[in-house]
């Protein structure tokens, strides 16, 4: 318990993050008209070492040139550990144009990452008089960043999302595995001969959900590898948001749709929600703060639970 209130994350659509890589600029206008809600131009892993410039030009000049319409747009950065990030944020800043929203910072250790990004993100936006301040999104996708997770919430008045990179949080926690995200083959449980798969990622998803809640961040799921497998993404999807995620990446246009709609409360969800609200209203003028709803019980944080879908439900139409 406390007595401080927690902080409610920015209040926008978050469902979908279409990546692409700066590299294969003939996708911008594709990624442009999709339906994702946010856009993440890369730098970072989806592009060859030796095209690092390349991307970088065609990311600065694709900000003006495309019409991003009502989009988020972001650009994710090279990490801190790699020569490039320093020239990615100057290069963006002092060259992009103001239509760009968000970068996003990969493989984020500790608070101190984002800091040193937000001083030199913070020294270009004053000597190049930008009114729009840039906010920062950060993928938790190590060790060391999962675990100092909540500090990394807690580091800049700029940070809006954290993202669970699974590929890269794998490979530093020594994982056997090359898949991306989704069920593993060798995590299961045996009970009387039979299989029964569990979710590796469950762990950081909550901490990263924890995280992000205590301080009024969006939390996301990463990518998800295997693009041919619908099901599987929309299985992971709904793991996602049933643990409190308000979305997903998509690596691939195929996943779009599906993280729109598992990240959509469905009418069915929201009209539950309603009915609990009305019942629970019906039981305050009564005196009652606990009723019963179709043979369950519902009390007052059963009030706050609804609002949740109510809300999100709002926030997409709205939008
Ligand atoms: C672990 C991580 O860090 S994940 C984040 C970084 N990774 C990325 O950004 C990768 C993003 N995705 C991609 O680069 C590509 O989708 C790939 C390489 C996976 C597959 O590319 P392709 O072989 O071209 O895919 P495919 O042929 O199935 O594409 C089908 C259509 O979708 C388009 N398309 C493919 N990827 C994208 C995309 N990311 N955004 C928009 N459109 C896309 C293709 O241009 C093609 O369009 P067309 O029908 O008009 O010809
Ligand atoms: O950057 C994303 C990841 O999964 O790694
Ligand atoms: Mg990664």
């Amino acid at each position: 318990m406390s007595f401080r209130i927690q902080p409610t994350a920015p209040a926008r659509p978050n469902r979908c993050q279409l990546f692409g890589p700066g590299s294969r600029p003939a996708l911008f206008e594709k990624m442009a008209a999709s339906a994702a809600d946010v856009i993440n131009l890369d730098l970072e892993d989806s592009v060859a070492p030796a095209d690092k410039d390349i991307a970088r030009a065609n990311i600065i000049a694709a900000i003006s040139d495309v019409d991003w319409g009502s989009k988020l747009l972001s650009v994710r950065i090279n990490s801190l550990d790699t020569p490039y990030w320093y020239r990615d944020v100057v290069d963006l800043l002092e060259q992009a144009g103001d239509r760009l929203d968000q970068i996003m910072i990969p493989k984020v250790g500790c608070a101190a990452d984002v800091y040193a990004v937000d001083a030199l993100v913070s020294a270009i936006e004053a000597a190049k008089g930008r009114s729009k301040r840039i906010s920062f999104e950060v993928i938790i996708e190590s060790a060391a960043g999962l675990s100092h997770v909540e500090e990394i919430a807690a580091s800049s008045p700029r940070l809006q999302a954290m993202s669970l990179g699974a590929a890269d949080f794998a490979a530093s926690m020594g994982m056997q595995t090359t898949g991306i995200g989704g069920t593993q083959e060798n995590y299961y449980m045996l009970r009387d001969g039979v299989q029964h798969w569990s979710d590796p990622w469950h762990w950081a998803q909550a901490a990263i959900v924890a995280a992000c809640r205590t301080h009024g961040i969006l939390p996301v799921d990463g990518p998800f590898g295997d693009f041919s497998d619908d099901e599987g993404y929309r299985a992971q999807a709904r793991r996602s948001a049933t643990l409190g995620m308000v979305g997903k990446w998509a690596i691939h246009p195929k996943q779009i749709g599906i993280a729109n709609e598992v990240f959509t409360p469905s009418e069915a969800q929201v009209a539950e929600a309603r009915e609990i609200l009305a019942a629970m209203d019906a039981a305050n003028t009564k005196g009652e703060g606990a009723t019963v709803y179709k043979g369950r019980l519902v009390d007052i944080a059963s009030i706050k639970q609804a609002q949740v879908i109510v809300r999100q439900s709002e926030l997409i139409q709205g939008a």
